[in-house]
């Protein structure tokens, strides 16, 4: 559904700078046309969960390649393929790394009958007390200052917000408020002020806290920029080009250049203070609904800047403007090298695919560095989990407060976001509590909206410990079970939803290892935390196994059979672990590529070409 971007054209080699806006999908066709005039191919610029591309859509096709950036949008065409029994090679990159899947119902896992890493996240208390390393102060500075000042003010915050006045005085004064009239740059001053110098004052007097830790010092603008230019900060009005808001940069009003200079702290100060005044003085109608967004040179440049000042004060190494970017936007840099090697591979198995040739599909996996001289991982399928609620029948349980959990929360929390369904439809027993859709009748559309806002146990056909629901999507032809538990509490920190769902296949316990694929190019993974049935937002890649060994062909393997003994070696191929595997070592250096053989499953290395 994208158009092109100029971004594009270092790798997505079918466009061209004129191409610049307009739709891939049928610029894509007319490239290939010119070389191949003689196919069919039809484009469709649309939103994949666009209704019309139902269950009978996809029955068109003998084989479907996604290739797509969000793990929303690969659930989605999971379960259509599955609905439509036609064979799935799923794929993805994130720079170095990458991997190619072959998903056949019945015969082979489904996409999601592994559960996927999710996002790391941080307690809480690291992020507002005892940061440790930069991309603390990033999430502090993007999720917690750049909300709070920009975001929705209904939304909950974990900055303080009281300064030493309002303590003493009775009303609870929120010091992030632009007071009327209140000049701008004195405004940003005071922020600056409570946030990196009074609000680590507070954090000081908590002196349990700093005796295992080195203390923070606190700044104050003051100290950091002489009298003269606390007054004089930036002149944006001679430097901005035009007064288009997405050109508006403290950067160029400061006459900053290079975005990959780690700047000192005063000119961090700097750019904290002029980026605070021209989104008032320039952007000043987006304030109270912005969400950060990497593509935002302003937004960027006070995040930066803050997360900056922040390290700065807890003795954390500054980064540039360019790698704060990276961290705060997920960025990881795409390499066309990669986008080649996967995209060959998933034409190499979409015709296994074609050609029914199920015992030589293969999962590869494109690590960073070789391994054994392997840069190519390739492994036999698994079979399907008898414990995917995708796609085998296993119902689910779910741990919730059925006296004070709304409706909506589990739509939302559960059904929504975990299960990844579209349009659902809630069923107890023969009773019906929610549905969506265009041609619900009005008195139906009301009385769902009036379930929707009651607690579980309140409903028409009240929700208690032991019912057992059920969850369906009628696009997605997906249905599954829930086994409903009453629970009275919840860890705030742990089960930050109040809820638990479980009864599918935990993750395998994972270890980091830079050189397998773990994630989204998200900077510090943990992948040991990962949580089953959690979203992840553009997720390029899936997570294997730390390290995978050479599996005999046609034993039939467990995740966590996958384990340490790391892959076989060349002399493997005669000791028989395997046999139908013929490994032709051209040249003993260290420099070579395993490429896999005509699709056969024979692996052999070829020398790399200088
Ligand atoms: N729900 C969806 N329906 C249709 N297409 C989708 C959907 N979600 C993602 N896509 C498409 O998936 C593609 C993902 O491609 P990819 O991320 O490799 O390219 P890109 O977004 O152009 O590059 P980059 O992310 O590196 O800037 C995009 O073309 C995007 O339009
Ligand atoms: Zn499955």
């Amino acid at each position: 559904m994208d158009t092109i971007e100029v971004s594009n054209l270092n790798r997505q080699f079918l466009f061209r700078q004129s191409h610049v806006g307009q739709s891939k999908a049928k610029v894509a066709r007319d490239a290939v046309l010119r070389f191949r005039p003689h196919i069919n191919i039809k484009p469709y610029h649309a939103n994949v969960k666009d209704p019309e591309f139902n269950v009978d859509f996809f029955k068109q096709f003998n084989v479907v390649l996604n290739g797509l950036d969000n793990l929303d949008a690969r659930r989605h065409v999971n379960r259509l393929c599955l609905a439509a029994d036609v064979p799935l090679v799923e794929s993805g990159t994130t720079g170095f790394l990458g991997q190619v899947t072959v998903h056949v119902k019945g015969k082979t896992e489904c996409y999601e009958c592994q559960p996927k890493p999710t996002p790391k996240t941080y307690p809480v208390c690291t992020i507002t007390s005892t940061p440790s390393k930069f991309v603390h102060c990033i999430v502090w500075a993007k999720d917690l200052l750049f909300a709070k000042l920009f975001g929705d003010k209904n939304q909950g915050n974990d900055l303080n917000v009281h300064s030493s006045n309002a303590a003493s005085s009775s009303e609870h004064v929120d010091v992030f408020e632009h007071r009327v009239d209140e000049d701008i740059e004195q405004y940003g001053q005071r922020i600056f002020d409570h946030v990196f110098g009074y609000n680590i004052e507070v954090a000081l007097a908590n002196e349990e806290a700093w005796k295992t830790r080195n203390k923070p010092k606190p700044i104050y603008c003051r100290d950091v920029l002489p009298d003269r230019l606390v007054s004089q900060n930036g002149s944006f009005d001679k430097f901005c080009a035009t007064d288009e808001p997405s050109s508006v940069s403290a950067m160029t009003s400061l006459g900053l250049k290079n975005p990959q200079d780690v700047w000192s702290l005063m000119e961090n100060t700097k750019i904290f203070l002029e980026a605070l005044k021209l989104f008032f003085g320039k952007r000043e109608k987006e304030i109270g609904n912005m969400i950060f967004d990497k593509d935002d040179q302003l937004a960027v440049e006070f995040v930066s800047a803050a997360a900056n000042i922040r390290a700065a004060s807890f003795g954390i190494l500054m980064h540039s403007l360019f790698e704060a970017k990276g961290i705060a936007g997920n960025i990881v840099h795409a390499v066309a090298t990669t986008n080649a090697i996967i995209a060959g591979l998933i034409v190499i198995e979409a015709i296994k695919v074609l050609q029914s040739d199920t015992k030589s599909y293969r999962m590869t996996y494109c690590l960073e560095h070789p391994s054994r001289k392997m840069l190519l991982m390739p492994v036999e399928p698994f079979e399907p989990n008898q414990s995917c609620y995708v796609c085998s029948e296993t119902p689910l349980s779910l741990e919730i407060n059925t006296y004070r959990s709304k409706l909506r929360d589990f739509v939302e929390k559960i059904v929504k976001a975990k299960l990844g369904m579209n349009m659902p439809l809630i069923m107890h027993g023969s009773a019906l509590l929610y549905e969506v859709g265009d041609d619900l009748e009005e008195d139906m559309v009301a009385n769902y909206a009036a379930n929707f806002d009651k607690v579980l146990s309140e409903l028409p056909s009240p929700v208690t410990s032991g019912t057992m629901l059920t969850v369906e999507d009628l696009q997605q032809e997906l249905s599954c079970n829930i086994n409903i538990k009453h629970r009275e509490e919840f860890d705030e920190e742990k089960e930050p939803d109040g809820m638990l769902l479980s009864g599918w296949a935990q993750a395998p316990p994972m270890e980091k290892d830079n050189n397998m694929p773990v994630g989204n190019g998200e900077s510090t993974p943990s992948t040991s935390q990962a949580v089953p049935l959690k979203p992840e937002e553009d997720d390029d890649i899936e997570i294997v196994p730390t390290e995978i060994k050479t599996i005999p062909a046609g034993t039939k393997r467990k995740i966590s059979e996958l384990s340490s003994t790391a892959i076989s070696e060349p002399s493997s191929a005669t000791d028989g672990t395997r046999s139908t595997k013929k490994e032709e070592e051209i040249d003993g250096d260290d420099d070579v590529v395993v490429m896999l053989d005509d699709g056969n499953s024979d692996i052999s290395k070829k020398k790399r070409l200088h």
